[in-house]
């Protein structure tokens, strides 16, 4: 296809069959600033089935939006390996990204309005992001106006994102981010502008994608609501993996290191250097705190749990 394709013109690429696996080893990512380094993730275990939905929650700055970036191949992790679907993506040169970036991961940034040019229509919008597509070749893609109607905007074509509510911006800009047929579909905060009904619908427009095209789905979000809709929550703290809601369950997940974040609520009553015993059997673990820090010659008071804790060699 040259520069002059028109509009009409069918897009062909090599067209997403359902949805893409995740996994993440050890994944590590450092910036190097001028005052030092910051350490954005530092060992993230995980695994996200083909066809998933999941939202990635936790406090501010603990590396979300660091792993969103990581996956949707705009930049490299300093160390560990990342699989999308068969792509190693720490092993892929800058052309592989962004051919990953082009037709294989869709990612829809923060603000709607940033994923669309504001002087074309939707459908525009969204021919425009299927060329990178194209260039690589493979069968037809979806006519915008069939991406339009998977999110609810059936007949929104000629309009533009100047004309839309809040919450048709954000689903255009979900159009956007489909725009390839992407395995992969990556979306950071798609609710926090929205109220409860314009949530409702982008909520539902993800579940047609999900349903309809077996798209794996990952939403970076503050919103717990949005986490617990999504059915599995992963809770990303200081730069790991620390906890999983499924179902309305919550969890604490082992790492590949063998580590386990305590929920913040439990660490408040066992401070660092607290001495654990451990008991298991194949369907339990259990901790009992056996030394407070202020033993062990710290300068803490500890909370205790499980019984009194006895002095270090006891
Ligand atoms: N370009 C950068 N250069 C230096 N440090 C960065 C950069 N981007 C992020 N960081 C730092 O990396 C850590 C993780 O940031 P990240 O944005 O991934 O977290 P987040 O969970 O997405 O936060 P938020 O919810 O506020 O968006 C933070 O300490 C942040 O200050």
């Amino acid at each position: 296809m040259t520069a002059a394709a028109r509009q009409d013109e069918p897009v062909t690429a090599a067209h997403s069959a359902g949805g893409l696996a995740v996994a993440c080893h050890r994944l590590i990512h450092i910036y190097p600033t001028a005052s030092g380094d910051v350490v954005a993730l530092s060992g993230v275990d995980l695994r996200i089935s083909a066809g998933e939905m999941l939202a990635l929650v936790g406090p501010s700055g603990s590396g979300k939006s660091t792993l969103v970036a990581i996956l949707g191949g705009l930049m490299q992790p300093s160390a560990g390996r990342v699989y999308v679907g068969e792509h190693e993506l720490s092993r892929l040169s800058s052309k592989g990204l962004a051919a990953l970036r082009g037709a294989t991961v869709g990612t829809v940034l923060q603000g709607a309005e940033r994923n669309l040019l504001p002087y074309v229509s939707l459908s525009r919008n969204i021919w425009l992001a299927q060329r990178p597509a194209a260039r690589l070749a493979g069968r037809r893609l979806d006519p915008p106006e069939a991406i339009l109607d998977l999110v609810g905007l059936a007949g929104a074509g000629a309009r533009r994102v100047g004309d839309l509510t809040p919450g048709q911006r954000q689903r255009a800009a979900l159009a956007q981010g489909l725009a390839a047929g992407p395995g992969l579909l990556l979306v950071d905060e798609p609710t926090s502008q929205l109220d409860a009904s314009g949530r409702d619908e982008v909520l539902a427009a993800l579940a047609a994608v999900n349903g309809e095209r077996g798209t794996t789905v990952v939403v970076v979000t503050h919103d717990g609501e949005v986490g617990a809709r999504l059915g599995r929550a992963v809770t990303i703290r200081d730069g790991r993996v620390g906890a999983e809601g499924r179902d309305g369950r919550d969890f604490a997940v082992v790492a590949g290191d063998g580590t386990i974040q305590l929920p913040p609520e439990t660490v408040a009553s066992f401070p660092a250097g607290t001495l654990l015993e451990v008991d298991h059997t194949d369907e339990s673990i259990t901790l009992r705190a056996v030394a407070a820090p202020s033993s062990l010659g710290g300068d803490d008071g500890v909370a205790r749990a499980g019984g009194e804790p006895r002095p270090s060699g006891s």
